[in-house]
């Protein structure tokens, strides 16, 4: 029978933020770059900054539908004393017409389309009668009025986009009306996901007595993935060293492994008996709740490796602290942490003293305000992995609180 090993084994009390330096000092930019077309952009990091490569306007046009006109010639206009001007030009936008508007003169024209030569504002359709050949301006117009200007939005030459962001669709958007085509992004971390137990059975499977339905390698393999990396495999492992030191051997190529499940002290606790036995791996106690054990380290050979304890609601909590800042260190991201929001506390509850609890939480609506409610039945329960559906993010309550009561504002992390 395999035996406990010593409580004290290469176990330290450490503080999260303790934790959370060592682990990025543990893992390095992954340099590797790809280039993609903007439709396949969203989602990747940006690697490498975007400038404008055009004016954005890349013309003086107009903001409005109507005509564009002198100020000067409208100047008296109202609409019980109309100024009546020639119409000469008909712009749509996209009109490549460069028709000068004299004195006297005025062009329809609709947004977007270029400000002709000659005229210094545009007048909107609703302030005229609409005339085709000959129009009746009922309004004078201000300075560049309903005009936006070449280069107001950004110029040739300056700077859109920063490395190290995120491309979501408005940096997209914003890269396509710059005049890119494709961008630089980094190439996603390929990371393995490991459930290590021999109580787990494929989802769906029927359950014999002791048996669980794996559910820590599919929110690995979605967390990851939520996080701009790849999934390489994902796997169970049975409580058997011998498997699992095979596994690591003969892995698929990759940037991470992560395992969930035994690091604790157990018995059988198998990833804490083979890392343990490699060297390169350190195991602590991390003063925070859920989440305590956790392991970090290096594979032989290199490989950063993660050892999440295997409780769910701890797996996705460690995550959130670790593995998510240390893949978008890997990403070359220029900010590894989430923002986080203060916000009101509709309900209460215990942390425990010295430790930096993660309540799941759920957003709600009170008397037209927002707060946060615990989102599992029994709170901060690290099982309560059905629960954690409701959970639209974490509070984050520090360590020197015991007590958070109604009406509070705790710090959240926002994470669906
Ligand atoms: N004597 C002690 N026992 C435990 C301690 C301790 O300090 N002293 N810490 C407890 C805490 S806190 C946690 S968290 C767990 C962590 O233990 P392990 O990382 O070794 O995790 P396991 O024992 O393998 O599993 C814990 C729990 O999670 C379930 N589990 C595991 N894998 C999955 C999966 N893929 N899908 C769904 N659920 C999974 C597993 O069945 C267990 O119920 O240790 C405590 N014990
Ligand atoms: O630390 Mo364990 O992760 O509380 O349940």
């Amino acid at each position: 029978m395999p035996t406990f090993p010593p409580a004290s084994a290469g176990v330290a009390a450490v503080s999260v933020d303790a934790h959370f330096e060592r682990v990025l000092a543990g893992v390095a930019p992954i340099g590797r770059v790809d280039a993609v077309r903007l439709a396949d952009a969203a989602g990747r990091t940006l690697a490498t900054a975007v400038d404008a490569r055009v004016d954005v306007p890349a013309f003086d046009n107009s903001a409005m539908d109507g005509y564009a006109v002198r100020r000067a010639d409208v100047a008296s206009a109202s609409p019980d004393a109309p100024v009546v001007l020639d119409v000469v030009a008909d712009l749509p936008a996209g009109s490549a017409e460069d028709r000068l508007i004299e004195p006297g003169r005025a062009a329809r024209i609709m947004t977007g389309a270029p400000i002709p030569p000659g005229a210094d504002a545009v007048v909107a359709v609703e302030r005229t009668d609409g005339g085709s050949d000959r129009v009746a301006i009922l309004a004078a117009a201000r300075p560049a009025h309903h005009v936006r200007r070449r280069g107001e939005d950004v110029r040739a030459g300056e700077r859109v986009l920063e490395p190290g962001v995120l491309l979501d669709a408005a940096r997209v958007a914003a890269a396509a009306a710059a005049g890119l085509a494709e961008l630089a992004v980094a190439a996603p971390p390929r990371v393995a996901v490991v459930a290590t137990g021999s109580e787990l059975v494929e989802p769906g499977a029927p359950l014999g007595r002791g048996r669980i339905h794996d559910s820590n390698s599919l929110l690995l393999a979605a967390l990851v993935a939520d996080a701009g990396g790849v999934v390489s495999e994902a796997l169970r492992v049975p409580d058997d060293p011998g498997l699992l030191l095979e596994w690591i051997e003969a892995r698929e190529p990759c940037d991470l492994v992560v395992f969930a499940g035994g690091v604790s002290v157990g018995a059988h606790d198998v990833v804490r008996h083979v890392l343990g036995g490699l060297g390169g791996v350190g195991f602590s106690r991390v003063a925070m709740q859920p989440g305590a054990p956790q392991a970090f380290g290096a594979l032989p050979g290199g490989t950063p490796v993660f050892g999440l304890p295997g409780n769910p609601v701890s797996v996705a909590v460690s995550f959130e602290a670790f593995v998510r800042p240390a893949l978008r260190r890997m990403l070359g991201h220029a900010d590894v942490r989430r923002a986080t929001w203060r916000a009101t506390v509709d309900d209460g509850w215990r942390s425990p003293p010295g430790r930096r609890q993660y309540m799941p939480v759920a957003l709600a609506v009170r008397d037209g305000r927002p707060v946060v409610r615990r989102a599992t039945r029994g709170g901060a329960g690290s099982h309560l992995v059905a629960g954690l559906a409701s959970a639209d993010g974490f509070a984050i309550v520090p360590e020197e609180v015991e007590d958070v009561a109604a009406g509070d504002a705790v710090e959240v992390a926002i994470t669906r």
